[in-house]
């Protein structure tokens, strides 16, 4: 058993990794790691991920972290197992790949991953979500979704007219999303909203998105 994944189910970014592992169809084993008991921040774990955060990697002697770059190892790793996830025989589709893979990262992320932290996160560690930080976040990852909607209304997906690694990247925070009040925006987008249908729809997510519960339904 050569992958070695330390992370959680329900967690957002262990469920990136999840997700691809099972477009590949590839085998894995699953370490839970003790977010509550602080297990992430003890020695052993600062080892593998200096940060101290889920998810961690091990294949082989290789450890890695940040769930974004897991992905793409994985993706690059089994190019030729399951989807082709980041179109290696194609520049400029794997560029594109590239632009939207980033696109998440910088600019969806940081927005939805406030609005879900706040909402759900939070009161789980008895916080109070703070709505102002709601309120501010929403507004930009309304004016994200106008240019998905622009985008998504040329292309299927966000790379071109296939499924991809940039796809795939959105789909852990945005089933969470989907769980708050304020799923609208998504729904309002019609693009946005098929291309949600469609991607969250494929039978490696609907696997893990069995998980990803945080005490709501
Ligand atoms: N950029 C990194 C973020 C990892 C992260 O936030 N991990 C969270 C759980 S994800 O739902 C985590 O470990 N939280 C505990 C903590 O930060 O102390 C990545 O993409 O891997």
């Amino acid at each position: 058993m050569a992958l070695k994944l330390h992370g959680l189910p329900l967690s957002t970014c262990t469920g990136r990794v999840l997700t691809i592992f099972h477009e590949k169809s590839l085998d894995f084993e699953l370490v839970p790691v003790n977010l509550p008991a602080g297990e992430h921040k003890q020695p052993a774990f600062l080892a593998k991920n200096p940060f101290g955060q889920i998810p961690v990697l091990e294949d082989g002697d290789l450890t890695l972290f940040e769930s974004r770059a897991i992905t793409a190892y994985v993706a690059e790793k089994f190019k030729d197992t399951g989807a082709d996830l980041i179109r290696h025989n194609n520049l400029k589709e794997a560029a594109l790949v590239k632009v939207w893979t980033e696109a998440e990262s910088q600019n969806f992320n940081p927005a939805i991953s406030a609005i879900v932290f706040q909402h759900l996160v939070a009161p789980i560690y008895g916080m109070t979500p703070d709505q102002a930080v709601i309120d501010a976040n929403l507004e930009k990852l309304a004016k994200v979704l106008d240019v998905y909607e622009a985008r998504l209304s040329s292309t299927k997906y966000l790379a071109g007219d296939f499924y991809s690694l940039a796809d795939l990247n959105h789909l852990p925070y945005t089933h969470y999303f989907m769980k708050t009040p304020w799923a609208s925006l998504v729904n309002e987008r019609p693009h946005v909203k098929a291309w949600w249908e469609d991607i969250s729809s494929r039978p490696a997510f609907k696997k893990v998105a069995e998980a990803m519960t945080m005490g709501q339904k």
